[in-house]
């Protein structure tokens, strides 16, 4: 019988109206009814993800944090820590210059694996301090992000998948960006949106034509029962 393969999916480019920001209200019922395991994969704090899933109405599997933080179900993993990510951030204020969040800074205010710099702010210096640490700076079109090169989003996959007991190699990914290689990487099929950055475009099995969530909702249509079961 035909099943629906488990979904792995990145949030902000791949779930985003075509405009480019705000989920698309389109993507909550077929989410919401889709027959198998749903991963969200994100580079977001982790209480993001989870609320996204709490407000779809679908079970938590959550990769947050481009894979610093996983989430099972059952149990999180930490597979970074935030203290040499934050002691760049710290010198990148020394010299002169700022996250860029406002005081408040609700972006990193939960983060506990990385930090994420507002794209407005110079890069460079960034990157530069990031290198001191060992760290590297990733642009994913909506932050840049000071991680360790370690965790990824494939294997904070690679661990839900064996917790819930599903083959990734069975798993149908969509993302837009170049922390959604690692996730491309490790699924059986990938397809980037038609707004995906260049990485994810030469990492993608196939890349849409469709921008934003009319991506994904075309990739949705194109599986849905795709998988022998
Ligand atoms: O947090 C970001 O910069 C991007 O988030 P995403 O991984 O859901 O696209
Ligand atoms: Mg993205």
């Amino acid at each position: 019988m035909a099943a629906d393969p488990p979904l792995v999916l990145d949030v902000d480019g791949t779930l985003t109206r075509p405009e480019g920001w705000g989920i698309d209200p389109r993507v909550f019922d077929p989410l919401r009814e889709w027959d198998a395991p749903v991963v969200i994969a994100t580079g977001k704090a982790f209480p993001y993800p989870v609320a996204l899933c709490h407000f779809i109405g679908i079970p938590e599997l959550v990769v947050a944090e481009n894979g610093g933080v996983v989430y099972t179900g059952d149990d999180v993993f930490f597979t970074a820590d935030r203290a040499a990510a934050q002691a760049v951030v710290e010198e990148y204020r020394a010299a002169g210059y700022d996250p860029g969040w406002g005081p408040e800074d609700t972006v990193n205010r939960w983060r506990e694996t990385e930090i994420a710099v507002n794209r407005e702010q110079p890069v460079e210096p960034l990157r530069e301090i990031a290198a001191e640490y060992g760290l590297e700076v990733i642009d994913t079109g909506y932050a840049y992000h000071v991680k360790d090169a370690d965790p990824t989003k494939g294997e904070g996959l690679e661990r839900i998948a064996d917790h819930i007991g599903i083959d990734p190699a069975d798993c149908v990914a969509v993302g837009d960006s170049i922390n959604d290689v690692s996730t491309f990487e490790t699924v059986g099929r990938s397809f980037a949106v038609a707004n995906a950055d260049e990485a994810a475009t030469a990492a993608a099995d196939e890349v849409f034509d469709e921008r934003h969530a009319d991506g994904t909702l075309a990739v949705l249509e194109r599986v849905r029962g795709a998988n022998s079961a």
